[in-house]
């Protein structure tokens, strides 16, 4: 990813963080829960649809089984009568007790010629049913199913099914016939009415005669099944194989299917869904995912940028302040620390450097205004000092000193003891001279051996008063120096200089009276 497209913004790159979260989240999700609900759906549906194979296989098995053992009674009872009279009263008792050959019924002779039928119906009596397989088959004194046949229209499918009539010894004398249409109430119209779901239906299946005898889809009852190769579960089917699988049927449609056999018929029933209407409630579950994402996500969006600016407002208030610090806006100073997270330990660890930055530039400052070796006020200090000390004393109409001291014959001090012990007599200078001033005094070192009193606010009496500073300055002198372990006697040689106009003019004068004092022999004090 490009860095541009990166938004510099710290909550905008979490709210994007967030938004990538919540959208692979709600994908992930997506896409494991289809793979792992896939799986079972099609598990469930076929397992479903056995069920429904299995249910519907057994209820045609009872139907057949009833409607064989009735015909076997009926054929039972024929035997015992000889009269056609009383055979098709018999027959027509057994209709009206049982109706379950919805066509009717028909007494075949052995030749195959339909002697009697009931009802009575135009064309059935006297008509041959020799060649049929079920009718040889019933003669051999078997029962048997035939293959159904479409008579009429208004009537669908019948189903014909026979069972040999026996006389005394046992022998087969005739054939006895029942006709039942396939969507009879009490026959399989609950298979034609079936649907699953709103594509899926049941189809029952005769190998034998390679039909679809009956079907939810009505456009295919009594014809001929897909040819080998079209279907690969209904080729596995034909061949025998009960259960479920996957399939893509002749119609190019993937299915789920289940078979189930129905064995009187030798039939097998089919129980089928497509798979996309078995998978929708997948697509179902999917659409509402990623439906609920859209519908969070603007909710999403408004909660992090209000959580996000909550939770970096001291942030932004910390960044804030150290910007107006850095303008010079505001003066530098520590930061209230709102709370104990990384926020409030930046703005600790801004506060401590801020601290350091500060005691640094103190110390700078310092630096600048004080000399190194005495700690006094430098040349520059003073110069303050001084201008704020004529200042005031142009207000006040009172006057400044200045007493300019250079010590006399500090050269040899260094050249005898070394430059060491010259800063130590440096130092010592410093502390007596300081030692005897008053707090608002100024005692700066402005050179090498040259140090400046300011005396400041003076009224009146002012030549006494510094006078009486100059000679307490030349009396600090007396004591014996200790330098380099020895004693040594140091003195200085003060200019003094009164006024209250300008700093560097008095300072000159200073200086001039300090040389005078020098060319009069030293370790004394002259006025400018
Ligand atoms: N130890 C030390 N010596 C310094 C320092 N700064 C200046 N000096 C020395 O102080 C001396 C000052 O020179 P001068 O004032 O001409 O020497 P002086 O012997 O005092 O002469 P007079 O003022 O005429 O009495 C020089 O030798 C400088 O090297 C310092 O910080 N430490």
């Amino acid at each position: 990813m490009k860095l541009s497209v990166i938004p510099s913004s710290l909550t905008s790159r979490l709210i994007l963080l967030g938004i990538v979260l919540l959208l692979t989240g709600a994908l992930g999700r997506t896409v494991l829960l289809s793979d792992y609900l896939r799986d079972d759906l099609q598990k469930q549906t076929a397992e479903q649809l056995l069920a429904i194979a299995n249910y519907v296989a057994q209820d045609i098995e009872r139907d057949l089984a009833d409607r064989q053992s009735l015909l076997e009674r009926i054929a039972g009872n024929l035997g015992r009568v000889t009269s056609p009279a009383e055979r098709y009263a018999l027959l027509g008792q057994a209709q009206n007790l049982n109706p379950l050959f919805s066509q009717g019924m028909l007494l075949v002779d052995r030749d195959g010629r339909v002697s009697l039928d009931y009802p009575v119906l135009p064309g059935r009596s006297g008509s041959s049913l020799a060649d049929r397989a079920y009718f040889k088959t019933a003669l051999a004194g078997k029962a048997s199913i035939g293959q159904p046949f479409i008579d009429a229209p208004a009537t669908g499918a019948i189903l014909p099914m026979a069972v040999p009539v026996r006389d005394a010894n046992g022998l087969v004398t005739k054939v006895l016939v029942g006709y039942s249409a396939l969507h009879s109430a009490n026959f399989m119209a609950a298979l034609y009415a079936t649907r699953i779901g709103n594509s899926g239906g049941l189809l029952l299946v005769s190998p034998e005669y390679r039909l679809f005898i009956a079907a939810s889809d009505e456009g295919k009852v009594l014809r001929p099944t897909p040819a080998d190769g079209v279907n690969p579960m209904h080729d596995r089917a034909m061949r025998g194989f009960r259960g479920t699988g996957i399939t893509v049927n002749a119609a190019g449609i993937e299915e789920i299917a289940a078979t189930a056999s129905v064995p009187s018929g030798n039939w097998f029933v089919v129980a089928r869904l497509p798979t996309k209407e078995a998978l929708a409630p997948l697509e179902r579950l999917r659409s509402f995912i990623l439906k609920n994402t859209a519908i969070i996500l603007p909710a999403f969006i408004v909660f992090m940028i209000i959580v996000m600016r909550s939770m970096l407002r001291p942030l932004m208030e910390t960044a804030r302040r150290a910007d107006l610090m850095t303008l010079g806006e505001i003066p530098l100073a520590t930061l209230p620390v709102a709370r104990k997270d990384e926020v409030g330990h930046l703005t600790g660890a801004f506060n401590r450097m801020l601290s350091k930055l500060l005691e640094s530039r103190a110390e700078l400052a310092h630096m600048a205004h004080h000399d190194p070796l005495t700690g006094l006020p430098n040349r520059k200090l003073l110069a303050d000092r001084m201008s704020q000390a004529l200042a005031r004393a142009q207000r006040n109409r009172t006057r400044i000193a200045i007493l300019f001291l250079d010590l006399d014959g500090f050269k040899p001090i260094n050249d005898r003891f070394g430059h060491e012990a010259g800063d130590q007599a440096l130092v010592e200078v410093a502390r007596r001279v300081g030692g005897m001033l008053r707090q608002e005094d100024t005692l700066a070192r402005i050179g090498g051996d040259e140090f400046v009193i300011l005396l400041s606010d003076l009224a009146e009496n002012a030549e006494r008063v510094v006078a009486k500073v100059a000679e307490k300055c030349l009396s600090v002198f007396e004591p014996d120096f200790v330098i380099g372990g020895q004693s040594c006697r140091l003195s200085t040689s003060i200019g003094i200089a009164l006024g209250d106009a300008d700093g560097d003019q008095l300072l000159i004068a200073a200086d001039q009276a300090m040389y005078r004092a020098k060319e009069q022999g030293r370790g004394r004090y002259c006025w400018a």
